[in-house]
């Protein structure tokens, strides 16, 4: 049967929960193409938070990598907005001109911030908190400049307010009401809440109205309307969002704040749905992921012609992710006529909790200092629990510090745990008992408890120690390799090497995987695994691998490749670069440029010409896109310069040549620098070397990346020959006790130097690890070259893989 055609518009949190809902329910009756106006796969939003306090960053925030859209068979196209959805033709068509027709269109374009029409809006400097590209201005603004302003006191301004302080800015708060929060928190935790964050060293202004913000080009300040001023060089608007309403309201739909849908998130439009915070249900357009999600459910379940309860709205609460505040606020928390509140305030302590009750019932809450019990009674107020019959204050009795396990113990199965999820606590002992989950990690990836905001871990933890009791070792347990298995890395090598096992599918059927298939977290991991404990026998399955592995090249965002070849220490000749030259001018290369390696990227081939482009350069493949050794940077050395002790180059060309095309647990970089001067920045790379005199220094674990760290002295040694051979047994024991994708810095962080050195101090094990990784090299043949010389291999990859 032909599948119908959905397409989804906006690659955000609730759009592609709705894709993930569909996937769950069937797999073969859509066609699924997505457009995204941003660059990166679909990400947590809500982390972006945590990136800008430094508690995480971009490259871990991912939800669905881009291997995800692959395995689905989704059509991605990222950096590509719709412009228009034509319904009488039933095509999306999009600012690059692209169309796609449709039978089922889901429109979850989101929100746009709401940007004050002040003068002076649009000066450098200034900038909303909504996606990766703002995160990484505040980011950079933080390296050049000292001052930030926030307008905004609500939960985006004060988390992003934390952040910047966290990056040693001096930053004021510019708030419009007299407390802060006063969408979420009554007066009192409102003015609680300030002098918390005071004591943080955030500053405010109350019930202040900017009038225009004023500078040269880039911000210098702002000017209030009671005509006082504050100098800043980079003020963020938190000032709320509104529903991004634009394409909806071009096409036809109806739409009022938001894009109206009814109880199954359906437009007025037929086969055209809406969710997320685009979409306007019963007059609400909903700012918060777990309502979202409620939505991505039934949506799915109509979709796919699935029985399903209707949407009937959602009541809401919020916890802001500021460490050392606790607040929590759900439902309608004012007191009314008939809305009558109960209290407890501490104020010594700055504790202060407030229930407020309507007939019996607990229809909102309020929670500063101590926010444990916020789960419950959330949970009361979603079902609507009456009270009669328990003593009230009961309630809000502080509960003592252990009691982590024994609150849960007296939760019934059917609450939630996980707000921004909605799993509850039933769901997560299911998953313990059924799906063998035993760690936190576990059940988010069996039930998606913690996967949003993170809140709720500690309480995960809590069921997990109910349930399993003594089994449960907190944060210390072992971590499975994905979910499709308990078993964590160093389990699944043992099994491997005692069982002799030789194929994925073959681990995946012996050690009782519990999906057929695996995903795209495991196979790639048992790929390497199985090629690092049997190199000669092991045959790549090249399916497994991510796809620039598969591709030998390196996939940009518009779909063409970018190709490296190898240039041994850096250095090159004239036929080289003549043949390059050629190249790039035979296959109009649009850009060739000189990467940090010391190498020649060619950018821009289309995947087509990759064959022939490697073919014609005649050189061996760079290994830029590989779980490998990438490259070997030398600085000039005794050669040319003059405080240059040792042959760099030489030095740098003989570890390329020994190392190239081994496979490694993440890539690996190498330097070689002939004085301590270290012009080749051998002290952050995974291995690197600085000429001294009579001999090589080595340092191990460098990494200057995203998580940048100084490399560590591991030997001092006389000759190349030793720094080789310690360079062996080095890369051995990375290869074999690493997790796969864990760099040689984090891998060294956590099983210590001292663990290394005494490993590598040992002889004999020295010996035995070269002799091992003299076996993996031994296979080595260089992938441009087979693919070449295999018509097969060519037509398999570039005739059936497509990638958008
Ligand atoms: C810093 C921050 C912290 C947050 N913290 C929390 C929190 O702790 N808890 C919580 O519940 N919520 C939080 N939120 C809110 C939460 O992130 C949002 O509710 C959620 O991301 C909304 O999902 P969405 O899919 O509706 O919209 P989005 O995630 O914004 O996704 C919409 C996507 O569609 C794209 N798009 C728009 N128009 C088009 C088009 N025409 N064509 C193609 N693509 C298009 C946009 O570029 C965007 O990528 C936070 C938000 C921010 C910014
Ligand atoms: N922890 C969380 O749950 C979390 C964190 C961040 C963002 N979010 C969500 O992201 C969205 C955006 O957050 P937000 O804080 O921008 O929205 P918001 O509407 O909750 O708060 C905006 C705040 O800005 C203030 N304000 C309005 N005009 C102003 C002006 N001219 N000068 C000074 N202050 C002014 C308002 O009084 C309000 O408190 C919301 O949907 C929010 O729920 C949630
Ligand atoms: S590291 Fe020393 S020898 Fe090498 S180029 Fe720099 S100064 Fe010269
Ligand atoms: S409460 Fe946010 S991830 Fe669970």
């Amino acid at each position: 049967m032909k599948k119908k055609s959905l397409v989804l518009i906006g690659n955000g949190m609730a759009g592609v929960r709705a894709v993930e809902e569909i996937l769950k329910i069937t797999n073969d009756t859509f066609e699924i193409t997505i457009f995204g106006s941003e660059p990166h796969p679909n990400y947590n939003r809500i982390l972006l938070s945590k990136v800008l306090q430094g508690d995480t960053n971009v490259s871990d925030i991912t939800l669905n990598d881009w291997a995800w859209y692959e395995e689905h068979h989704i059509t991605l196209y990222t950096s590509e907005t719709v412009t228009k959805i034509d319904q009488e033709r039933k095509v999306v068509i999009s600012d690059k001109g692209r169309m796609v027709p449709y039978d089922e269109v889901i429109v979850a374009t989101g929100s746009v911030p709401f940007i004050l029409p002040l003068p002076g809006a649009d000066k450098e400097g200034v900038t909303a908190f909504r996606d990766i590209k703002d995160t990484d201005i505040m980011l950079e603004a933080s390296k050049k400049y000292k001052k930030a302003a926030v307008i905004g006191g609500g939960l985006l301004g004060l988390e992003a307010a934390r952040g910047l302080l966290n990056l040693g800015m001096d930053v004021t708060v510019i708030h419009i009401a007299p407390t802060l929060m006063e969408r979420q928190l009554d007066e009192t935790a409102g003015k609680l809440l300030q002098k918390e964050l005071e004591n943080q060293g955030m500053k405010f202004l109350l019930e202040a109205s900017t009038k225009e913000i004023y500078g040269e080009n880039r911000v210098e300040g702002l000017l209030f309307q009671d005509g006082t001023t504050l100098e800043a060089d980079l003020v963020v608007m938190a000032v709320g969002i509104k529903p991004n309403i634009e394409l909806a309201r071009q096409s036809g739909i109806a739409v009022n704040r938001g894009i109206i849908v009814n109880d199954y998130l359906q437009t007025n439009i037929p086969n055209v749905y809406a969710v997320g915070e685009c979409a306007e249900h019963n007059g609400i357009p909903y700012g918060l992921v777990a309502p979202l999600y409620e939505q991505a459910k039934v949506l799915a379940h109509h979709i796919c012609e699935k029985e399903t309860a209707p949407y009937k709205g959602s009541v809401l609460s919020t916890q802001l992710k500021v460490s050392g505040v606790e607040v929590f606020s759900a439902g309608d928390f004012i007191e009314g006529e008939d809305k009558k509140s109960l209290k407890i305030f501490d104020e010594q302590d700055g504790i202060y909790k407030k229930i407020v009750l309507q007939n019996n019932k607990i229809v909102g809450a309020v929670l500063f200092g101590d926010s444990k019990e916020g789960n419950r009674l959330f949970s009361m107020i979603k079902k609507g629990a009456d009270i009669s019959d328990t003593e009230k204050i009961s309630i809000l009795q502080p509960i003592g510090e252990d009691a982590g396990a024994s609150l849960v113990a007296t939760m019934s199965d059917d609450e939630v745990i996980c707000g921004c999820n909605g799993v509850s606590k039933g769901a997560i002992i299911q998953a313990i008992r059924d799906k063998g989950c035993t760690t936190v990690d576990d059940i988010k990836a069996c039930t998606s408890a913690s996967r949003s905001c993170g809140g709720c871990k500690p309480l995960v933890a809590d069921v997990l120690q109910l349930t399993l009791g003594s089994e449960f070792d907190g944060l210390s347990q072992k971590e499975a390799i994905c979910s499709c298995t308990t078993l964590s890395r160093d389990e699944v090598v043992e099994e491997i090497k005692m069982k002799g096992l030789t194929h994925i599918k073959e681990v995946m059927n012996v050690l009782g995987w519990n999906s057929d298939e695996g995903c795209s977290k495991c196979r790639p991991a048992l790929n390497y695994y199985l090629g690092m404990v049997n190199p000669k026998d092991y045959v790549d399955e090249r399916e497994s691998r991510f796809v620039n592995e598969r591709m030998h090249a390196n996939i940009q965002k518009d779909g063409t490749y970018s190709v490296v070849p190898r240039m041994y220490g850096g250095v090159t000749n004239a036929k080289d670069l003549r043949r390059i030259a050629d190249v790039v001018e035979k296959f109009k290369i649009p850009l060739v440029k000189v990467t940090g390696g010391q190498r020649i990227d060619l950018l821009g081939v289309k995947k087509d010409d990759l064959p022939k482009v490697w073919e014609e350069l005649e050189m061996p493949s760079g290994f830029a896109y590989g779980k490998s050794l990438r490259t070997v940077k030398t600085c000039v050395g005794e050669q040319f310069c003059r405080f240059g002790t040792q042959d760099s180059i030489g030095l740098g060309i003989l570890l390329e040549k020994k190392f190239e095309g081994l496979q490694t647990p993440h890539k690996v970089k190498m330097a070689v620098s002939a004085c301590p001067r270290s012009c080749a920045e051998s002290g952050f790379k995974d291995i690197g070397f600085i000429g001294i005199d009579g001999g090589w220094e080595i340092y191990i674990g460098g990494n200057g990346g995203t998580h940048v760290r100084g490399g560590d002295l591991l030997y001092k040694v006389k000759t190349d020959e030793e720094a080789i051979e310690i360079t062996g047994a080095y890369l051995q024991y990375y290869r074999e006790t690493a997790n796969y994708l864990e760099r040689t810095s984090a891998w060294i962080d956590r099983v210590g130097l001292d663990h290394v050195k005494s490993i590598l101090d040992d002889k004999n094990l020295r010996k035995e690890l070269n002799a091992r990784i003299e076996e993996a090299l031994s296979v080595y043949s260089d992938p441009w070259k087979e693919i070449i010389e295999s018509n097969k291999t060519r037509q398999a990859l570039f005739e059936t893989v497509s990638m958008s």
